[in-house]
């Protein structure tokens, strides 16, 4: 399956998959969102954040989407299989399901990393941990990699920036970015630090 590719950086490894969604899939998976959209909450190690405390540092709506709901999810997670070489599967907990994000006017997310910084201790030793929710999380892993979609293309702002590696990557409908979030040692590769820059002007939609 031929793609265009544009490589932002080797090391770490920063990619954008240009035109991977077409506006039908756009269309179907947005309206499958839709209705479940609700404020995003923050997580980040141990911090938990309240929805108010989320709202300063990200500002936006997200949806669950589990593959198994709908065939475009899972051909979906098909394509970026074959995009990525990872194995996707949120049943068998090999990806996260997706989620559709939405930032209005304004809308950002401060600058931050993907993984968890769980590293083999956290993911072993579970003794001191009372709540089942944060165990299962543990267990899960880390977030190996990340792939944001763009649903559409922003009026002006809202690109997603990577301060450490010195790259924007500006929205444009229908194209994915990938980075890895983690170093092969499975500690956090802190140089992936990224967030997204304020929506000047329009909506932004994303998915990851
Ligand atoms: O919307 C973006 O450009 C970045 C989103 C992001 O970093 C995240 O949701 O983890
Ligand atoms: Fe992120």
């Amino acid at each position: 399956m031929p793609a265009l590719v544009e490589q932002h950086s080797l090391d770490p490894e920063l990619v954008t998959f240009h035109r991977v969604l077409t506006k039908r899939q756009i269309q179907e998976i947005t309206s499958l969102g839709i209705p479940f959209l609700q404020q995003a909450a923050f997580r980040s190690g141990n911090i938990k954040e309240d929805s108010v405390g989320s709202f300063k540092i990200r500002s936006s709506y997200t949806a669950w989407l589990q593959e198994d709901t709908h065939p475009v999810l899972k051909n979906l997670n098909k394509k970026i299989s074959a995009l990525t070489g990872l194995h996707l599967n949120d049943n068998k907990g090999y990806s996260e399901a997706l989620q559709l994000n939405v930032y209005g006017a304004g809308g950002y997310y401060s600058p931050h990393v993907d993984a968890f910084n769980l590293g083999d201790e956290a993911y072993n030793n579970t003794d001191d941990v009372k709540d089942p929710g944060e165990i299962a999380e543990r267990r899960e892993g880390d977030r190996i990699a990340t792939v944001m979609f763009y649903m559409n293309d922003v009026e002006a702002g809202g690109y997603t920036a990577f301060p450490r590696i010195g790259v924007g990557v500006k929205p444009t409908e229908g194209s994915a970015v990938f980075w890895t979030n983690l170093l092969s040692d499975g500690s956090t590769d802190v140089r992936t630090l990224h967030g997204a820059c304020p929506v000047l002007k329009g909506i932004k939609w994303g998915m990851y």
